[in-house]
C-alpha cells in the first residue's frame, strides 16, 4: 500500500545525506569515483561543474534512476539505497529540461499523476492540482484543460514544477530545470521559483552550467571536477570570494572576470597607439563599458577595436588589454 506525506504525517522536507556514493557504468566509465555530501533540509543546493563531471548521475542517484554501485543515500534517518526505486520516486519530485510532460495529456492530468497514482480521491486531485497551477501562476480555469504544445516554454516549465510538487514530496530534484527558455523568461522563472521556495522550503538539488544562476539560487553550491570530485561545498558568497581550489578559482574565475567588465570602462591607459591600425576597424567609444567592446569585437570577428573620444580616433584596444582589465584587482 502506498502513503502519502501527507498521511504520514511525515515531515515536508528531509535532509539528503550522500555517503561515498560512487557510479560506474556498465562501459567501465567511473562517472562519480566517491562523492559525500550533506544537504539539510529545506536547503537549496546547487551542483554545478564542467560538462561531463557526473552532476546529472548524482542527481539521479538520489531518486535511483540510476543505481549507485556503491556508497549509501539517506533521506533523513532513512538509509534509501536499497528501497524500492518506484515508491521511492513518488517521494521525490523530477524536473528536467524540456520538462517532458505527456503531450496527449491535458495540464492537468500532468499535474495530476502523481496523485493518480497514489490513488487519491477524484475530488482532492482536483483541488490539489487547482492550488498547484495558481501557486506556478498560472490560472487552472485557463491552462488546466490545454495541452503541453499549447503552452510557452516558460509555462510548460511551470507545469512541470507544480506537476513534481502535486504529492507534496520531501525532496525536489531539477536538471537544468530554466536552460531550454531565452534569457528573460528564464530570469523570470527564477524569481518567481525563489518566492516559490521560501512558500513551500523543500529539500532541492538543483543541477545547472550557469553560475550566476547558481549564484542566484543556491543556498549553497557544490563544485564538481570530473568523476564527481568535490572541489568546494559553500555559500555563494563564499565560493566568489574564497575559491578552495585553482579549479575553483579557474571555474568562478573567468565568469568572474567578464562580469567585472561591465563595470569597467574603456580608459586610455587600456589602449595602444594608432599608428599601425588598418582603416577598417570598428569603432567603440572611450569611456563606454569594457564589456560592450568584446561584444564588438566578438560580432565583428575582430581582435582589435578603434577606440573614438567625441568621434576622433585616440588608440587601439586589444582583445588581450581588454581581458586583463576585467582581471585586474581582484
Ligand atoms: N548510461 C551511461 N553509460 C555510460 N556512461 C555514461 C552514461 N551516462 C553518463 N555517462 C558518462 O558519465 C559521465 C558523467 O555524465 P553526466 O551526465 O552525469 O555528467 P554531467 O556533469 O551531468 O554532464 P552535462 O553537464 O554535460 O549534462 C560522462 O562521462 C558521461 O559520458
Amino acid at each position: 500500500m502506498d502513503v502519502t506525506p501527507e498521511s504520514t504525517g511525515e515531515p515536508r522536507a528531509a535532509s539528503i545525506t550522500l555517503e561515498g556514493i560512487r557510479k560506474r557504468y556498465p562501459d567501465g566509465t567511473e562517472a562519480v569515483r566517491e562523492l559525500s555530501l550533506d544537504i539539510k533540509a529545506g536547503e537549496l543546493v546547487v551542483l554545478i561543474g564542467p560538462s561531463g563531471c557526473g552532476k546529472s548521475t548524482v542527481l539521479r542517484m538520489i531518486n535511483r534512476l540510476v543505481e549507485p554501485t556503491g556508497g549509501r543515500i539517506l533521506l533523513g534517518d532513512e538509509d534509501v539505497t536499497r528501497a524500492d526505486p518506484v515508491r521511492l520516486r513518488r517521494r521525490i519530485g523530477y524536473v528536467i529540461q524540456n520538462v517532458g510532460l505527456f503531450p496527449h495529456q491535458t495540464v492537468s492530468a500532468n499535474v495530476a499523476t502523481v496523485p493518480r497514482l497514489l490513488g487519491w480521491p477524484r475530488e482532492r486531485s482536483r483541488r490539489r492540482v487547482d492550488e498547484l497551477l495558481e501557486l506556478v501562476g498560472l490560472d487552472p480555469a485557463q491552462f488546466g484543460r490545454r495541452y503541453p504544445h499549447e503552452l510557452s516554454g516558460g509555462q510548460r516549465q511551470r507545469v512541470g514544477v507544480a506537476r513534481a510538487l502535486a504529492a507534496d514530496p520531501v525532496v525536489l530534484l531539477m536538471d537544468e530545470p530554466f536552460s531550454a527558455v531565452d534569457p528573460i523568461v528564464r530570469s523570470r522563472l527564477q524569481e518567481e521559483f525563489l518566492r516559490l521556495q521560501a512558500e513551500v522550503r523543500k529539500t532541492i538539488v538543483l543541477v545547472t552550467h550557469d553560475l550566476d544562476e547558481a549564484v542566484r539560487l543556491g543556498d549553497r553550491i557544490a563544485v564538481l571536477s570530473e568523476g564527481g570530485h568535490l572541489e568546494q561545498y559553500d555559500t555563494p558568497a563564499a565560493l566568489l570570494g574564497a575559491p578552495a581550489t585553482p579549479f575553483v578559482r579557474e571555474f568562478v574565475g573567468a565568469d568572474r572576470g567578464i562580469r567585472r567588465l561591465v563595470v569597467t570602462p574603456v580608459t586610455r591607459e587600456m589602449l595602444a597607439p594608432l599608428a599601425d591600425a588598418p582603416a577598417d576597424l570598428p569603432a567603440v567609444p572611450l569611456g563606454g563599458p569594457a564589456y560592450d567592446a568584446l561584444g564588438v569585437m566578438l560580432t565583428a570577428a575582430a581582435d582589435r577595436v578603434l577606440v573614438t573620444d567625441e568621434g576622433r580616433p585616440v588608440g587601439v584596444l586589444s582583445r588581450a588589454d581588454l581581458l586583463d582589465a576585467g582581471r585586474s584587482d581582484r
